[in-house]
């Protein structure tokens, strides 16, 4: 047993002639949460899906819950939402987290009330019984989140997974993860809304592949002599 949930050393990965990945170094431990910025194709969706073992890295190491991935072992101990859905559309909300419920291995007695919790946190409990084909995009990237929710993951890992949410679900869902880190549970995160990179432990600003600083949002404010963490992102753009 590990409190090192996630650990990146020098990862690195290319697509063809295009390196998307340089020596990125990076970890969440228990009781973290952890926010990746970064603007849109900076790499941030390549970091989570080489650490989870949906992309073969061309150097250094990822290492899940102190395993190589991908491993079924660890199937149901990582929550993962992915910025696209993989949802069943022909089967109700309810029917979706059953199932994906009873693959991470949610015991039968359990699931009923888990499902309950989850469906509360996205506020989805009266659309439950409805058919995922006649969700609006939302309700479906809710969905998402509530399926990577099940399980009581020791580590989280979510793709953008407030975009398309409203402020007041999206306080309610923050309130959620703070309560998963205070248990001792980790999550890492990304995010285009600035105002999240400041409720996070520790924030990695991903440009062009690299990690340009890693540290606590208030450091980070410090270092770079601003107020905000979406005035470090432009700083380090270089658009201040
Ligand atoms: N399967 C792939 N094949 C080829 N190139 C890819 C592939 N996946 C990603 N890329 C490229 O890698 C770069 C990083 O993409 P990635 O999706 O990781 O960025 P991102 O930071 O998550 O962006 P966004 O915020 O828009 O989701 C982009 O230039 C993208 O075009």
């Amino acid at each position: 047993m590990t409190d090192k949930l996630l650990d990146l050393k020098h990862l690195e990965k290319k697509f063809g002639k295009q390196t998307v990945l340089s020596d990125v170094n990076l970890s969440v431990y228990a009781g973290q949460i952890v926010g990746l910025i970064g603007p849109s194709g900076a790499g941030k969706s390549t970091v989570i899906k080489t650490s989870l073992g949906m992309e073969v890295a061309d150097g250094g190491d990822a290492l899940v819950l102190g395993e190589h991935m991908p491993n079924r072992e660890l199937l149901g101990r990582i929550g993962y939402m992915a910025q696209s859905d993989a949802l069943y559309g022909s089967l109700s909300g309810r029917e979706n987290l059953q199932f994906f419920g009873t693959l991470k291995g949610v015991k039968r007695r359990e699931l009923a009330p888990a499902i309950a919790h989850v469906a509360e946190v996205v506020d989805l409990t009266g659309d439950l019984d409805k058919r995922v084909s006649g969700y609006s995009g939302g309700m479906q990237r809710r969905l998402s989140l509530a399926i990577a929710l099940l399980a009581e993951p020791e580590l989280l890992v979510l793709d953008e997974p407030t975009v398309g949410i409203d402020p007041a679900l999206r306080r309610q869902i923050w309130g959620e993860l703070d309560k998963i880190r205070d248990e001792g549970r980790g999550v890492l995160i990304t995010t285009h809304v600035m105002d999240e990179a400041e409720l996070v432990n520790k924030v990695a600003l991903l440009l062009n592949g690299k990690i340009m600083a890693f540290d606590e949002p208030a450091a980070l404010k410090q270092q770079y002599q601003v107020d905000t963490i979406e005035d470090v992102f432009l700083k380090a753009e270089g658009a201040l």
